[in-house]
């Protein structure tokens, strides 16, 4: 972990060897000041040699400006640093969130997900700007002043070194007690995320059923929870701090005691004492930041374990090492004895279809059947389990990834629409397009109509998940969207559910009477809106148990023809009143 994030780091090496030096600069400019101090007093007021008085104060003077100059050098270019390595590995993060496949979120949640691009990244930034650098500027100090205290007396430096094993042990044990603490705070503060996230997305569902209480009660239970692994690891600094405190303030009092009497005793000058005493204070507060230190680093092993645990997974979904890469499109797909589970238990179960370049295939069934499952197949949103799909041929595990999915519009159940301009929000399906390819694209799907009748036209901005737009208005830009594409094959998946029979049967007559034929799968529960397929697959339980075109399936008198008359009862009831 430590190796990657010197990866971070090493690629901006300017930004480390500049603050680097400054701050050896300022330690070695920081040594020279008990120095000054012991000819103060033995020289200056003890010596009585005034003219050394305007030399040194004019050293600690000069001392004290370089060192700020030094200083801001030291911060500024160690904070731009991490700055820079927190915005790399919040690019890189992402970047490998969105390569994970389907499988990987239907295991996570958004909240947790945040807190790992926002709150963890943050704790890793902010070891790389203090906790390393204030670790190895400590250590530095550590370890010139001990050499400075054994040349002035190496018994005193002994002695003044004896409790500082101590004052280590008890900052390694707080470091380990609190890396603990930390973990359970940072899988607290994912879970309120969440919940605060889901909450504030979900406020619509929340006020409509009167659930304010409810989830205002459960979410101050778990800042409860967070509030009290705060306190946990604050009682846990607080039982360990005093006593370092009182460990290293032990030092000084040995070393102003003994000093003290070989200063009496005439074996010590008093400016010595001085002096040491202020290379002391260079041991001090390095033991005495030790716990600070300690835990920030803690905090951020923590998030950079759980940020890598995120990196190191392996996108199961990848292409092959030798990739087919087709030369020309035509859009046939095939499911050769297709089985699927997403755990333990088949969804789909031998799974047979083949959809000519421009055929329709409708998909019909009762609900968890299986027809998401089976069009999530297509694209490799998830591989299968036995079987194969081939596309124009070739097996898609085989087939280059992103041609893949290149070639393939799915508009899903669920429709997404980002917080931009409708006009944006249909040119995802092709960046590059022109405006008047997505009036005709929006024309397609029936949509253009309703967006010119906004105030801004294309250009209105839409809410989160296109709140402000109707149901039947969000799946219109949806389909649109994927119209744009212009991809071979088309996958609708319950995506004209929201609109009345006359709109969808419009669009849908749009779609099969285009200019360029695209295979298309359909997921539908209207008669109407499946009729006009090549072939109506009918799935229950993962298994097709009835396929064929609207009248061999009604001459069957299966279950096609059951939701037929279920559907067309009504008008039938109608049309014999009338008649
Ligand atoms: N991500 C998933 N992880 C585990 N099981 C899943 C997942 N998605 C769906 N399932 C299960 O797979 C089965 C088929 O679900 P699928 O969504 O394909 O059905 P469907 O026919 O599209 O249903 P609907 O008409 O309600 O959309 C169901 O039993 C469902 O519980």
């Amino acid at each position: 972990m430590k190796r990657v994030l010197i990866k971070y780091v090493s690629k901006y090496k300017i930004y480390v060897i500049i603050p680097f030096t400054a701050m050896l600069l300022s330690i070695a400019l920081d040594m020279f000041n008990p120095y000054l101090s012991k000819i103060m007093v033995d020289r200056v007021i003890r010596g009585k040699e005034k003219e050394l008085l305007v030399m040194v104060l004019l050293g600690i003077g000069g001392i004290s400006i370089t060192r700020s100059i030094l200083g801001y050098i030291n911060e500024y270019l160690f904070d731009y640093l991490s700055s820079l390595v927190s915005i790399d590995l919040k690019r890189d993060l992402f970047r490998h969130i969105q390569s994970l496949p389907f499988k990987y979120f239907d295991g996570m949640n958004t909240g947790e997900l945040m807190s790992r691009i926002g709150e963890d990244v943050d704790n890793v930034w902010r070891n790389v700007s203090f906790g390393t650098r204030i670790f190895i500027e400590n250590c530095i100090y550590f370890i010139t002043a001990s050499i400075i205290l054994f040349k002035i007396n190496y018994r005193l430096a002994l002695i003044s070194l004896v409790t500082m094993p101590f004052i280590a042990y008890f900052a390694l044990m707080l470091e380990k007690k609190i890396d603990k603490a930390y973990e359970k705070i940072s899988d607290q503060a994912a879970i309120l995320n969440t919940t605060a996230q889901e909450n504030i997305a979900g406020v619509r569902l929340v006020k409509a059923f009167a659930r304010e209480r409810h989830e205002i009660l459960k979410f101050l239970e778990m800042n409860k929870t967070s509030y009290k692994l705060n306190m946990e690891q604050a009682r846990i600094i607080a039982n360990h701090f005093p006593v370092m405190e009182f460990l290293s303030n032990i030092s000084i009092i040995i070393v102003i005691s003994v000093g003290g009497m070989l200063v009496i005793g005439e074996r010590l000058s008093l400016g010595t004492l001085v002096e040491f005493n202020g290379y002391m204070w260079m041991l001090i507060w390095p033991m005495r930041m030790l716990g600070w230190i300690t835990n920030v680093m803690a905090q951020s092993s923590a998030s950079a374990k759980k940020i890598f645990n995120i990196m190191d997974l392996e996108p199961e979904i990848k292409n092959s090492e030798n990739a087919v890469k087709l030369k020309e499109i035509k859009g046939q797909i095939n499911f050769e004895d297709v089985s699927f589970k997403y755990n333990d238990e088949y969804v789909l179960k031998n799974i047979n279809i083949e959809a000519k370049p421009g055929q329709t295939i409708a998909i019909m069934g009762t609900t968890g059947s299986g027809k998401t499952s089976l069009v999530s197949l297509i694209g490799r949103f998830y591989d299968v389990s036995d079987g194969k799909v081939l596309f124009d041929g070739v097996d898609i595990r085989d087939m280059d990834l992103k041609q893949l999915r290149e070639n393939i519009a799915y508009v899903s159940q669920d429709t997404f629409l980002f917080s931009e301009t409708i006009e944006e929000n249909v040119r995802i399906g092709n960046i590059d397009a022109s405006l008047d390819e997505i009036y005709e694209a929006c024309k397609k799907a029936c949509a253009h109509d309703f967006i010119e009748e906004f105030e801004d036209g294309y250009k209105t901005i839409i809410g989160e998940r296109g709140i402000g737009l109707s149901g039947g208005q969000k799946q219109r830009i949806s389909i649109a969207r994927a119209i744009l594409k212009n991809a071979k094959v088309l996958i609708l998946d319950d995506a004209t559910s929201a609109l009345d029979t006359e709109t969808e049967y419009q669009l849908l007559k749009n779609l099969y009477h285009g200019d360029k034929k695209i295979t298309t799968f359909i997921i539908a529960h209207r008669i109407s809106a499946v009729k006009n397929a090549d072939e109506i697959i009918f799935l229950e339980n993962g298994r097709i148990v009835e396929r064929g075109n609207h009248d061999t399936l009604l001459k069957k008198k299966g279950k096609y023809y059951e939701v037929y008359c279920e559907q067309f009862k009504d008008f039938e009831e109608f049309n014999r009143q009338v008649i």
